[in-house]
């Protein structure tokens, strides 16, 4: 686990305040995600977790700048080195995630096309933002793939995206993603498609990225037992609100929202196969247009009470936590 976070001084990278998402849904208004506020800093690696639907993507999208569907509506605030980017023009805002955001995903074959091989679309990517000629920008390409583990570079790349395993694609794709040195990675659930050992090597790698090139990187995933082996802090997301939010040596040894206890025991053994998706507690979390009135986890709670019919406000629950839960800072939660 990482136990240190060593850079809790250093200076705020991304600032996301109060960041809303709606969409319209039969003459009202549906939110996807509601007040998320977090602050990443230089070289941390913040891990994003929930369930499938919880709204890890569409807070990882919305950041990007690449929530286009019609009628979406956001609110909020996300400041990167200071520059607001919510209401920034599809030009600079394309040129920011060119140049200091990168995004990888679930998938590596959607990163590329299967028509080019690897080398040529990395030389490509960093050809768009730098003036290099093919053979210098081929030079890059290949020290960026050994840097990230690829075995025989040059011949990995100049080969075609399904010539590759699924590991080498991903760290083709990391290679791509790094390529103009964003000072941001955003990961969305980058190890999910991988087998198990491939999977550790990929967590590994991106645990060593903030050393080798200096970055920050929101990690989205739905696996507590990947948040333990690779992030310095942690939000939980749970129906779009976070439920709790904290350093992730502190949460891990004192969750303060039952939900995050639940996801912590849906961790699967550290040997063995490790299933695709975990139940992690009874029932399914609400869909955005069903979420009912006040804590939006208290049907599933065992611990629900009538003030749970009010939304629990974010509030300070100890050792730097903050948890959704007005039973937070009662020791009741800790297990
Ligand atoms: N463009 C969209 N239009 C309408 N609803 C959307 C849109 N994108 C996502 N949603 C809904 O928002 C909710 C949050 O989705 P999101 O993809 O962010 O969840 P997630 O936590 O990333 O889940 P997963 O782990 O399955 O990717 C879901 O109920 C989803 O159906």
């Amino acid at each position: 686990m990482a136990v240190n976070f060593p850079h809790s001084t250093s200076q705020p990278l991304l600032e996301v305040k109060d960041l809303c998402v709606s969409i319209p849904s039969y003459g009202r208004s549906v939110a996807l995600i509601e007040h998320i506020s977090f602050t990443l800093r230089e070289r941390e690696i913040l891990g994003l977790v929930g369930e499938s639907g919880s709204g890890k993507s569409v807070t990882a999208t919305a950041i990007m700048g690449l929530l286009d569907t019609p009628g979406l509506k956001i609110t909020g605030s996300v400041r990167f080195r200071g520059q607001e980017l919510v209401g920034l023009s599809a030009r600079k805002m394309r040129a920011i995630r060119g140049r200091d955001i990168a995004m990888i995903f679930q998938d590596p074959m959607t990163a590329f096309t299967p028509v080019y091989t690897v080398g040529w679309q990395i030389d490509e990517q960093i050809m768009a933002h730098e003036r290099l000629s093919r053979k210098q920008a081929r030079e890059r390409t290949v020290q960026l793939l050994a840097e990230m583990g690829v075995p025989d570079p040059t011949r990995t790349a100049n080969r075609y995206p399904h010539q590759l395993s699924g590991g080498l694609r991903q760290r083709a794709v990391i290679a791509m993603a790094l390529s103009c040195n964003p000072t941001l990675l955003i990961a969305d659930e980058p190890t999910t498609a991988l087998d198990v050992t491939v999977q550790a090597q990929i967590l590994e790698l991106i645990s060593t990225l903030r050393d080798t090139h200096g970055s920050s990187v929101l990690l989205i995933t739905h696996d507590m037992g990947v948040v333990a082996e690779t992030c310095d802090s942690v939000m939980v997301l749970y129906s779009g609100r976070i439920a709790e939010t904290g350093l992730a040596e502190a949460l891990f040894a004192h969750p303060r929202h039952p939900y995050t206890t639940a996801l912590l025991n849906s961790i699967p053994p550290f040997y063995g196969e490790r299933p695709h998706r975990l139940p992690a507690i009874a029932g399914t979390p609400p869909a955005p247009h069903e979420r009912p009135a006040g804590c939006a986890f208290s049907p599933r709670c065992h611990d629900a009470q009538t003030i749970c019919s009010t939304i629990p406000p974010l509030s300070p629950a100890g050792n730097g936590q903050q948890a959704a839960c007005f039973f937070s800072t009662s020791g009741q939660q800790e297990h």
